[in-house]
């Protein structure tokens, strides 16, 4: 499999995971379209690519915590027929600790890395439905698993894209639409000077964002519907993955398991 040409909108396009993607994608020919609040730096990346690749660079800023900006972006995925590609990469993380961390910033954490990214999904997919295919790559990260890592509220909120990854995958693989789930690593961007540890870039087990996406492409191109860029044994995933499904149809249950003693009692409406 291969990335679809067409245009690709990549959201968090001005820096970082988001600038690679837009670098890659341009090399496979794709088009793009670059979402991010510094109008700035998405025209540096843009006007760059352009000249690397005589590709159509469009640039599209919008603050996706905001309604009107989240709005503009919806409607270019709802109305732009040559949109193939989303690549939901936008958004921040923390470290603090919920003593430390303020809540107003917790929520607007979540209104970008959850809401808007779930908003912007759902323009995309019935578009990409409607014209029968579109891929969805959807950015987490490893600490959706491993949530106590960082910041409780960003590893909640990257446990959500995986977990919304997974439904979609159900809702949508029939309808020719793929969606990937990335889980990066640590991976050396200005991530950590917002998450509040920079020294977080340049430890030995942080990834930069070039072999970051390039193995999440890679991933893409070899049709996985979960890409783990720095989890060296692939079967701990497939045994996890095998374990979630196995345990899934197991929870319904009209008795309490026997360990919590309750007996039986007759089914009714309470
Ligand atoms: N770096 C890491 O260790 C890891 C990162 N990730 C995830 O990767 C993704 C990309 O992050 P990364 O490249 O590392 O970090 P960067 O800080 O380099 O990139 C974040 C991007 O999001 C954009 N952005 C931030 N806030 C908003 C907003 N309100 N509206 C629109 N755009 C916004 C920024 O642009 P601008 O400021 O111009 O708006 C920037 O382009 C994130 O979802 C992050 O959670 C996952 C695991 C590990
Ligand atoms: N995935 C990174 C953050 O999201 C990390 O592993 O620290």
């Amino acid at each position: 499999m291969t990335t679809p040409k067409g245009t690709a909108l990549i959201t968090g396009a001005s820096s970082g995971i988001g600038a690679v993607y837009a670098d890659r994608l341009a090399k496979r020919g794709c088009d793009l379209i670059l979402v991010a609040r510094n109008q700035q730096r998405l025209t540096a990346v843009a006007d760059k690519l352009r000249g690397e690749t005589g590709r159509d660079v469009a640039v599209l800023s919008a603050d996706l915590n905001e309604k009107a900006g989240l709005a503009k972006v919806e409607a270019v995925l709802r109305d732009n027929p040559a949109i193939t590609m989303l690549v939901n990469n936008a958004g921040v993380g923390s470290v603090a600790s919920i003593l430390q961390a303020d809540v107003d910033t917790m929520e607007a954490m979540i209104d970008l890395n959850v809401t808007a990214l779930t908003r912007l999904t759902y323009a995309a997919a019935p578009a990409f439905v409607a014209r029968g295919a579109g891929t969805i790559v959807n950015i987490s990260s490893v600490v959706g698993i491993a949530v106590e890592a960082l910041n409780g509220v960003y590893s909640a909120s990257k446990s959500y894209v995986l977990s919304f990854g997974h439904s979609l995958q159900k809702d949508l693989a029939d309808k020719g639409v793929r969606v990937q789930t990335v889980l990066p690593g640590a991976t050396a961007t200005e991530f950590w000077d917002v998450a509040g540890y920079p020294p977080q870039k340049t430890s030995e087990i942080t990834m930069s964002a070039e072999d970051c996406v390039d193995a999440a492409l890679a991933g893409l191109d070899a049709g996985e519907l979960v890409t783990i860029p720095g989890l060296h044994d692939a079967q701990l995933w497939t045994r996890w993955e095998a374990d979630r499904r196995e345990i899934s149809p197991k929870f319904r249950n009209a008795k309490p398991a026997p360990r919590y003693g309750i007996g039986s009692r007759a089914t009714g409406v309470v």
